[in-house]
């Protein structure tokens, strides 16, 4: 089956979004942050960009049984102050649609941006077709004016058949750890994957696109990794002990799934990811990056080795971390990290 149809929707949808996204994050206002309940951050721009793709897939793709998986819902801005919230976050998608200029609307309303930032709130499953959004991952890397990414996915009888990821700050060019990038005039780069049709990756300001392959390197210390900025999201203690792999490279630490992005070209050959005890990954963080990785020649598993299931509803249900890399390290990578694994738990039982 093709998804020609939903793919164009999605690379549409995401780079509107990433569009409200920048114009965010170069002016961004203390009071464009909020907390959640959970105290991660939330922006102007995370509401903003999930009711901006919600709004053009309903337009591209009209249809009775839209579902979508998202991570933000309107309750906070439905509370007492979210008021002047709600209306910059309004008035950001309307300037968006406008300078666009793809549809002929009168201008959304703040009750209509509610109701599109709660389309978001189905459970997925097994079952039919869900997209899978998350409308700003790495929201952290955002605010310190770094990576982060858009991330759209679709979700078809529990599998995953599309994927776009929308890297606004991600140079077309490889990045490593020698060189430190200027995100100033960068157009960013868009991925997108279709199940059997590979993975290519554009300019965000619409270039012809180029098809994309993960590293082919079979020499782990040719290797690098990597793996979240953040050491609150991911044990970079555990990644390090890969080295006894080889790996020589000291890690790449960048936030949001632009990792899984610039993995499938090549940039490194190796993505870590162990979380903290007791943290539930969710499918928004993963989905989109894993098809584009796994088309582009790759491998995502858990540390037990199985594939990322993501038919289960919101959550990943997953054996501890994340391991991505390439068919051929991919045996030796499951070993030393569960070698890590077990060592780390001999030495600290809590872990
Ligand atoms: N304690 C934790 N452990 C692992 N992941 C966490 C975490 N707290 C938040 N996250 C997730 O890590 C994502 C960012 O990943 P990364 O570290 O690769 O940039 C966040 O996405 P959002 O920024 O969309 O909330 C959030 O879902
Ligand atoms: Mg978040
Ligand atoms: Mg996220
Ligand atoms: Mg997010």
């Amino acid at each position: 089956m093709s998804y020609e149809k939903e793919l164009k929707a999605a690379k549409k949808a995401a780079s509107l979004a990433a569009q409200l996204c920048q114009k965010v994050q170069k002016a961004l206002l203390q009071s464009d942050v909020h907390s959640k309940s959970d105290k991660s951050p939330v922006t102007v721009a995370d509401y903003g960009s999930q009711a901006l793709v919600s709004f053009v897939l309903g337009k591209e793709l009209p249809t009775a049984s839209f579902s979508m998986v998202a991570e933000e819902d309107s309750a906070d801005l439905r509370k007492d102050g979210g008021q002047d919230t709600l209306e910059r976050i309004t008035k950001l998608i309307n300037d968006t649609l406008s300078s666009d200029g793809s549809y002929d609307l009168s201008p959304l309303s703040g009750e209509d941006v509610l109701t599109a930032i709660d389309s978001g709130k189905s459970e997925g499953g097994p079952n039919g077709r869900h997209w899978v959004l998350d409308p700003i991952d790495g929201t952290k890397g955002f605010l310190r004016g770094d990576q982060y990414a858009i991330a759209l996915a679709l979700l078809d009888e529990g599998k995953v058949v599309l994927g776009v990821l929308a890297c606004p700050n991600l140079p077309l060019q490889p990045i490593g750890n020698t060189e430190k990038h200027s995100l100033q005039n960068q157009a960013g780069c868009l991925f997108f994957a279709e199940v059997g049709g590979g993975t290519h990756m554009q300019s965000l300001d619409g270039s012809l696109s180029t098809k994309v392959h993960v590293s082919s390197t079979v020499n782990p210390a040719e290797a690098s990794f990597f793996e979240s900025y953040e050491a609150a999201h991911s044990l970079h203690d555990l990644s390090s002990s890969i080295a006894t792999l080889g790996v020589q490279a000291p890690p790449v630490r960048i936030d949001s799934q632009a990792k899984y992005g610039a993995l499938s070209r090549g940039d490194g050959a190796i993505y870590l990811r162990f979380p903290h005890k007791g943290y539930r990954e969710k499918i928004w963080d993963h989905a989109a990056g894993c098809i584009v990785v796994t088309e582009a020649g790759g491998v995502v598993t858990d540390a037990g080795g199985n594939p990322l299931d993501f038919s289960k509803g919101r959550f990943l249900d997953l054996d501890t971390g994340i391991i991505v890399t390439n068919q051929k390290l991919m045996p030796l990578l499951l070993k030393a990290v569960q070698d890590a694994l077990s060592e780390s738990s001999q030495a600290t039982p809590s872990l």
